[in-house]
């Protein structure tokens, strides 16, 4: 087993759990949020706003297929899901976790989505994003957390307990 890549809605708490999860394991922590942020010396919702959505994803894309690090968790933006390349790597070189929460947890969780700037179409509500994103989270994925009500160090136990069961099969 190499990286453990955390996918999931925006608000679903890849970054939280995602540096937990690190301690835990002995990995290094990265955040793809972060790296594409670095990349452009601007914020996410700059980057969308400049380069529009497909722009956006373009970058994405690149951040996500050019991480080399091994023996990382590498917490993704909820939008890397459309990134097909890097998501057919991830894939077949890693173990990606979708931690999985129903709509109504994940919509009190975000307050003013644009302000943390989400990939979302004109038009497009967050229940209709929720609808189309999760089957993209499911065909992407080698486990599937059902994270409803669970707090966070109950997931981070859950995430672990998972990855330990994987490692022995
Ligand atoms: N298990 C949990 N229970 C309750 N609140 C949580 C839990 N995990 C994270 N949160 C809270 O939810 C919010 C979003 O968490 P976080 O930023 O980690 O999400 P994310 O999945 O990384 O989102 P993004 O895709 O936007 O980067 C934060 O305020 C965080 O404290
Ligand atoms: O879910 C989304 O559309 C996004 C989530 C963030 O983590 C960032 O990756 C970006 O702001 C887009
Ligand atoms: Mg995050």
């Amino acid at each position: 087993m190499n990286n453990i890549v955390l996918t999931g809605m925006p608000g679903a708490g890849k970054s939280t759990i995602g540096v937990l999860l690190a301690k835990v394991l002995g990995y290094k922590f990265i955040d793809a949020d972060i790296l594409i942020q670095n990349s452009q010396g601007m914020l996410l919702r700059e980057i969308i706003a400049k380069y529009g959505d497909d722009g956006f994803l373009k970058i994405e894309n690149d951040v996500n297929k050019g991480i080399t690090d091994q023996h990382a968790v590498i917490a993704t933006g909820g939008s890397a899901v459309y990134c097909t390349d890097a998501m057919e790597k991830y894939m077949a070189e890693d173990t990606v976790i979708y931690i999985n929460l129903p709509y109504e947890e994940i919509a009190n969780r975000l307050g003013n989505i644009k302000r943390r700037g989400v990939v979302l179409k004109d038009g497009q509500t967050l229940k209709d994003l929720y609808n189309e994103r999760t089957k993209l989270y499911e065909k992407y994925c080698h486990i599937n957390i059902k994270a409803e009500g669970l707090g966070i160090e109950e997931l981070l136990d859950s995430v672990a307990g998972m990855i330990i069961v994987r490692r022995d099969l």
